[in-house]
């Protein structure tokens, strides 16, 4: 067939695309012809790029030229030229490259998180990174934008990138999947319909890394509401580890030392041991019977019990709404940078004595919460990906009851989502006040 002449190893793609038009012809052809094929090119052939004309390898035959249903995964402009590491002096300490996929990554977050990744600062400077990222048909032209800052970003560990809109070829063999694209709630809208909408997205997206995701992958769903979400996935990933899945509550826990370190009089680093118990949502239990100041229990620093109870734990809660009255959009840099504090946790050992808080999957939990939902609660990680459930926790009535309060609400979206989960037909009977923090 005359397409696959378009996908010649001499001439990297980028080349190919003088105009748009030109492109989505590109595109659909080699959507027909090649679904999955990539090439890349030696390093020493960057020259060749620059002298390989579209006219010179345009097909002899009539190429569709109508708009493609959807866009093939591509590498990205200079991404579609391959590196020998081996023969880079500087290289040679390097690891093996790590697949990092990113959906909505034309967002706000992302624009925030990208970056980081790329640079070095959450995987290590001896760590190359491909970064696949997950638009739509309505993002993507702004992800060639995003794609277009890392190339003019010059990351030297940044080693490819790829863009598409089809989850099946984005979370091809990724190691990590940062699940952050989600339709924000409008106005109007009730909770259960975001769950549906939204669910439907994780419900897809599980699928898809179940299909092509290394079985390795980790999993975090920052797309709110991101517990349900996340438990959505792991649901329709069952050839995945449900360990593997966290949703962000990171955040919230960053929001909590923030607040107890201002209390005590204290730079955030001595606030240590904060739990976030369940749902990142208005019900969601900043733990300060746990927590620590300068390795002292909070309640021994902070003697206004009434200001923990009361004024820290709804100040926590709510913070993600307060934030957006003072900045007209929900919480981007903080919430990228708390990714990469979730990230970096799983991947470093936990300094001793300490914990980190991550919404996962509550089977086996030795805390009686109910099991098959996905819930915040203190994790250790020895530093492989992977991480342990605290048991040295202790309770109290006040805790005891805002758990309660908490983990009825994921029952209750888990009871909306039945359907996107394989347990029947979805009913709704969220608690009335059940907000994201960023409804406030
Ligand atoms: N867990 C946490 O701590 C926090 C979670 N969040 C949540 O993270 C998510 C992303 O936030 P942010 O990056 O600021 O949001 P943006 O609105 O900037 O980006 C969201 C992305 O979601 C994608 N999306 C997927 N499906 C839809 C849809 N049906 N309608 C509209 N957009 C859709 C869009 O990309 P595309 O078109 O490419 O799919 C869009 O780029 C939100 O759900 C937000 O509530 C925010 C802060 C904290
Ligand atoms: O509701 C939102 O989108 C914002 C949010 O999660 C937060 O700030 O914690």
């Amino acid at each position: 067939m005359a397409v696959a002449e378009l996908t010649t190893p001499t001439c990297p793609k980028s080349a190919l695309r003088s105009s748009h038009s030109q492109q989505l012809s590109y595109l659909s052809a080699r959507f027909h012809s090649r679904r999955h094929q990539s090439f890349r090119l030696p390093h020493r052939a960057r020259n060749a790029r620059i002298s390989c004309s579209v006219n010179s390898q345009a097909p002899p035959v009539a190429v569709k030229t109508e708009e493609p249903k959807t866009k093939q995964s591509e590498c990205f402009g200079v991404f579609c030229l391959t590196y020998d590491l081996k023969a880079e002096e500087e290289t040679k300490s390097w690891k093996k490259m790590i697949n990092v996929s990113v959906s909505g990554a034309a967002g706000m977050i992302s624009n925030h998180l990208l970056f980081k990744l790329a640079s070095g600062q959450v995987f290590g400077p001896n760590q190359p990174i491909a970064l696949k990222l997950l638009g739509s048909e309505r993002s993507f032209q702004a992800l060639e934008g995003v794609a277009m800052e890392l190339e003019d970003s010059l990351f030297p560990l940044l080693r490819e990138v790829k863009i598409g809109i089809d989850p099946y070829e984005v979370f091809q063999d990724a190691e990590w999947a940062l699940l952050i694209g989600a339709k924000p709630r409008g106005p109007g809208m009730e909770r259960a319909d975001l769950l549906d909408i939204n669910g439907q997205i994780f419900a897809e997206q599980g699928k898809a890394l179940n299909a092509v995701a290394s079985r390795k992958v980790k999993v975090i769903v920052v797309g709110n509401p991101c517990n349900t979400n996340a438990l959505i996935c792991l649901k329709n990933a069952p050839n995945i580890p449900a360990k593997n899945f966290h949703g962000l509550t990171r955040l919230d826990e960053n929001r909590a030392k923030c607040q107890l370190a201002l209390k005590a009089g204290v730079f955030y680093d001595k606030v240590s041991n904060v739990t976030i118990w369940g749902n990142h949502s208005t019900t969601q239990v900043p733990d300060f019977l746990n927590a620590r100041i300068n390795g002292l229990p909070v309640k021994e620093v902070i003697t206004d019990h009434k200001w923990l109870e009361e004024e820290f734990t709804e100040k926590v809660q709510k913070r993600g709404g307060a934030l957006i009255q003072k900045w007209g959009r929900s919480s981007a840099a903080s919430t990228a940078v708390s990714i990469v504090d979730a990230i970096k946790s799983l991947i470093t050992p936990t300094p001793e004595g300490d914990w980190f808080s991550s919404g996962v999957y509550t089977d086996g939990n030795p805390y009686g919460i109910a099991e098959g939902i996905v819930f915040s609660m203190p994790c250790r990680s020895k530093g492989d990906g992977d991480y342990e459930l605290v048991k040295d926790v202790i309770f109290d009535d006040y805790l005891l009851k805002k758990i309660t309060k908490t983990e009825a609400e994921l029952l209750a979206e888990k009871r909306c989502v039945a359907h996107l989960i394989g347990e029947g037909v979805g009913f709704c009977d969220l608690p009335e006040d059940t907000m994201l923090p960023g409804e406030m």
